[in-house]
């Protein structure tokens, strides 16, 4: 070999030992100051990974959630492969991280998230988040209940289909609220109507289907989708602009109020417009975000309504109150009379928060229950176990919507109900999702009674973005309210 070659091969070598060096000081140094931190067995380099990989998919969740729990205080660190992972659930802890507004970082290692939302305020960090949010937030704001009510409209001829087709079966309403939810929110973004409810075809809602498993292939038919949508609307824009110089103002009825069209009135009133990948990318964060926690929180809402007659009564009575005929149309005005049915909302996602755990990145060094957290670990704050903890709810697995009566709320903690999250970084779409998980029980409620195939414990809950049952079904019995539609 060439004296320089050799020269060169033992700089590399040296150089790529220097950094496995210090690789490993570093991974060791923060496994001994992670180390005071409870946390089951983690083997050097491969943490709990080997163990993870025994469990079943179906059991993973519960499997974990339960090994949370055997750790008393509520803090757990856990080891995948290198990578630690500090695991929170009491609300003390998740008020430090949450109430910070420094810490909104994300990992942002999805392999699927962000390939196909970039940027989007979902996923987006740093300034950037920052920029997005104030660009998003008021179209956000915006209240579709009408494009709502016209898709549930849609979901009761489904159901009502699959009923005449399977006259004693229960209906998989999970499936039927996913396609609902994706219609609605599909047309709220776009202000097309794609008609997916009885479409079953779409390219968009296949390729939405494949997703996870040809992630870029997929992810490229998703962007070309949305961003064929965007020019036209530009294109429809500027034509209906020229009749509002020639026929005198009438641009507002022209405009469609779709979330394009928000955005786009954002950007035409700055000086910095956004490009056409960035209005793309807030559409699909709008499109997954608004379809996947709706699908999650309608369907469990109608599982525990199912499971408790005492509740649907209740919410029955309520609803015959409010709208005194069959055919009164729903309003903004009636549904804020609905308070019995915000507390069965609230309990549905205690019991079942549609985000069940996310991360958030420590900017700086932080200490949580006097254990010291350094800068840049991740912490992963658990909902679903704050929301199941008999520390802090008393007598968590039961559904009580009661618990929300403005009395029993002011003595909790604040950070002890948190299913939108909380702090600078919380669930901007909270508003559309409430007013869409009311509007739909008080449709389907008012049309049928229902009662659930199975009990809580009889279901295996994932939690894959969303909290879902394993086998994305929900079994129901419905029978119409109306005697004269059950002949
Ligand atoms: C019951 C329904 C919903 C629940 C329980 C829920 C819950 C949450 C939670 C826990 C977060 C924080 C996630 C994190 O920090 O990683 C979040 C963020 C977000 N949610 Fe929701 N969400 C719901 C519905 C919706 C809907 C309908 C939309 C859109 C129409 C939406 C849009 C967003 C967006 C864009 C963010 C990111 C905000 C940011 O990072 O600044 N959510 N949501």
């Amino acid at each position: 070999m060439e004296p320089i070659l050799l020269c060169i091969t033992f700089i590399a070598g040296f150089c790529l030992l220097v950094i496995i060096y210090l690789r490993m000081s570093e991974y060791f140094e923060i496994r001994h100051i992670l180390g005071y931190i409870p946390g089951p067995k983690a083997y050097p380099f491969v943490g709990l990974s080997w163990k993870i990989k025994k469990i079943p998919l179906e059991d993973q969740f519960k499997w974990f959630n339960d090994l949370c729990f055997s750790f008393k205080n509520g803090m757990v660190v856990t080891w995948l492969g290198t990578k630690p992972t500090v695991n929170i659930r009491k609300p003390r802890q998740l008020q430090v991280i949450l109430e910070n507004s420094s810490f909104t970082t994300k990992p942002g290692n999805d392999k699927i998230l962000t390939p196909w939302l970039g940027n989007g305020v979902f996923t987006s960090i740093d300034k950037i988040w920052f920029d997005r949010r104030r660009f998003v937030k008021s179209a956000y704001l915006e209240l579709y209940s009408t494009i709502m009510i016209e898709k549930l409209e849609i979901l009761k001829e489904c159901i009502s289909k699959e009923l005449e087709l399977n006259k004693t079966q229960t209906i998989n309403i999970f499936n039927l609220v996913y396609k609902y939810s994706l219609d609605t929110i599909c047309e709220i973004a776009f202000g097309i109507n794609l008609d997916l409810q009885r479409n079953e075809e779409n390219e968009y809602v296949e390729t939405l289907h494949r997703i996870g498993k040809q992630i870029l292939s997929n992810i490229k038919i998703m962007h070309n989708f949305t961003e064929k949508i965007i020019i036209q609307k530009q294109v429809d824009r500027e034509q209906n602009k020229l009749l509002v110089t020639e026929e005198f103002n009438i641009l507002e009825t022209c405009r469609n109020t779709s979330l394009l069209d928000k955005l786009l009135d954002v950007c035409e009133n700055t000086k910095t417009p956004f490009t056409l990948q960035e209005i793309r990318e807030e559409l699909d964060t709008f499109i997954f975000a608004g379809h996947t926690t709706i699908t999650s929180a309608i369907s469990w809402a109608f599982f525990m309504i199912g499971n408790n007659q005492n509740v649907q009564i209740k919410l029955q009575e309520e609803l015959k109150e409010i709208f005194t005929t069959d055919n009164e149309p729903i309003t903004i005005q009636k549904l804020e009379k609905l308070q019995y049915m915000d507390r069965v909302i609230k309990e549905v996602l205690r019991l079942y928060p549609s985000i069940s755990s996310f991360d958030r990145l420590v900017d700086s060094n932080v200490v949580i229950d006097n254990y010291f957290i350094p800068k840049g670990i991740a912490v992963r704050l658990h909902i679903y176990q704050l929301h199941h903890d008999p520390e802090v709810w008393e007598d968590p697995e039961t559904f009580n919507p009661d618990r929300f009566l403005p009395e029993n709320n002011a003595q909790r903690h604040p950070y002890a109900y948190v299913p939108f999250s909380a702090g600078p970084r919380n669930c901007i779409g909270q508003k559309f999702a409430i007013l869409e998980i009311k509007i739909a029980l008080t449709v389907i409620l008012r049309k049928w009674h229902i009662a659930s195939l199975l009990k809580p414990s009889e279901i295996k809950i994932i939690s894959n973005f969303i909290l879902k049952p394993f086998d994305k079904k929900i079994e129901l019995y419905l029978r119409p309210i109306n005697k004269s539609e059950s002949n």
